[in-house]
Parts: C-alpha cells; structure tokens; sequence
C-alpha cells in the first residue's frame, strides 16, 4: 500500500516535467511506440517527475525535406531525445541528423535497436571519418557498419533473432552504472547487428562497447565517454519494464534527462 501510496503521489504531484523527444517514422500512430511511451513513464513516476513526449517525425516530405536545421528547430526544447526501433529506409536519415544534434549537444540519447545501429553510423560517418557508413539493410556500401547477422537471410517474417539473450557489460561504464550487474539479460527483435571489424576503430574515436552478448558474437550496447548520457542498445529495454519495476535503462535516462532542465 505504501508502495502503491508513492506511486500515485509522484504521478498527481510530480516536482517538475521532462520533455523526450521520440523520433520515429509512425509518430502519428503513437500506439506504434506504447511499450516504449510506458517505460518512459516508469522511470518519470521513479524520478517523481512527468514526462511530456515531443513527436518528432523523421520522414522526408516533399514539400519540406528534413535537413539539420529543421531537425535542430524540432528538437531544441528537448531535455532527452530518443531513436527506437524500426525497419526499413524511410526517415533514416532524418534520424542520424537527430542523433547528430544529440551528440554534439550533449542531450541525453537513448538509441533502441535501430536507433542504436544509426547511432554507430552517424559516429562512423562523422568522428571516425568513414563517410560511406551504413547498414547492409538499406544498401551496399563501403563500409557496413551494421551487417547482417550470420544466422540471418534478408527473408522478413518470424526468423529474426528474438527472445531473451545474456549480455555481459562493461565494469567501467554508464551501463553498469544503471544496472548495477555485470550479467544482463534482455529482449531482442532484430535481424541486423554491429559489424564487430570496426570496434577497435570504434573505441579508439571514443565510442565504448559496453555490452557483449554471452557468446561473445554481438555488440549488445555502446555508449559516448564524453557525454552525459548516449546509450545505443540492440536489445528492447521497454519490453521488461513495469511500473513496480522500472527498467534501470528508462531510470538512468530520465534522470538524465532532468539534469538538462
Ligand atoms: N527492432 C529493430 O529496431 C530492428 C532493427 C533493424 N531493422 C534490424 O533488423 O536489425
């Protein structure tokens, strides 16, 4: 009853209000993102603050095509911005300018699965100067940055790499810091992984890999040393999150996200 006491009371009385800027390619069908929209909510209501969401859509239009100063202009009143998961080319984009704009202003980024992989590719293309970067699943190039992961065909359907998988994280990382556990287990829905050929050039520019599956085979997480708060993670946090139970990934984010106010 205490518990549940807390709860409301944080949520009727919260201290101060969050805006999270979610960029996404449904953003006027926001049940597209209501596990993600939850979590997010979880971690207010655990940091007795509310949260406001900023839909930002990452779609070119014709008569408007997305550029930075546009993407600046819809992100600037954000506390946090955050990239979820998707498929498919449309908005992409429009998406690693919203993760450029995070990065070099040092607004708190929460990137999921395919936020994360765009993540590693705006960092490619721009810190560690490899300009072709991209993912295999939108086109051949040069230097593909996130490939296709080897049980995989591009066949779509139910084939993907799902359900729970372990990931250890890195002992000296902002992951840890939230988690407060070396050992992970968390919820996949993906078909394309980080190409681990580029790592070393990864880490050299700065761009820790703080997760690695159990196997050793996958870059589960990735996080900026030098900024506040920029977590990519191939997993889907949302998934595990409960309002008893606040995934410590949506905690940690909120949180920083309030220190932005
Ligand atoms: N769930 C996702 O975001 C999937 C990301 C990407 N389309 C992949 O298959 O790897």
């Amino acid at each position: 009853m205490i518990e549940w006491d807390q709860i409301v009371h944080s949520i009727r009385k919260p201290i101060q209000e969050v805006t999270v800027s979610i960029v996404g390619k449904y953003t006027e069908f926001p049940d597209a993102y209501k596990s993600l929209v939850e979590a997010l909510n979880h971690g207010a209501i655990s940091n007795k603050v509310k949260v406001k969401i900023n839909w930002v859509n990452s779609r070119e239009k014709e008569e408007k095509p997305i550029n930075e100063k546009l993407i600046g202009e819809k992100l600037q009143n954000s506390h946090a911005i955050l990239v979820p998961g998707g498929f498919g080319d449309d908005g992409v984009e429009g998406k690693i300018l919203a993760i450029n704009y995070a990065r070099k202003n040092n607004i708190p980024f929460f990137g999921i699965c395919l936020g994360m992989e765009l993540a590693i590719i705006e960092f490619a293309r721009n810190i560690v100067k490899l300009e072709d970067a991209h993912s295999e699943e939108f086109h051949n190039c040069k230097h593909p940055i996130v490939k296709l992961a080897g049980d995989q065909d591009d066949d779509l359907g139910g084939t993907m790499r799902l359900g729970a998988y372990k990931c250890n994280t890195n002992a000296s990382s902002k992951m840890m810091d939230a988690y407060s556990n070396t050992t992970i287990s968390e919820r996949h829905r993906h078909r394309y992984i980080i190409n681990s050929d580029y790592k070393d050039d990864l880490e050299k520019n700065g761009l820790l890999c703080s997760g690695i599956s159990e196997d050793g085979t996958c870059i589960e997480a990735v996080e900026l040393e030098s900024h506040p708060w920029f977590i990519g993670v191939q997993f889907h946090p949302e998934f595990q999150s409960k309002l008893f139970s606040p995934h410590p990934l949506f905690v940690s984010f909120i949180k920083a996200a309030v220190n932005k106010i």
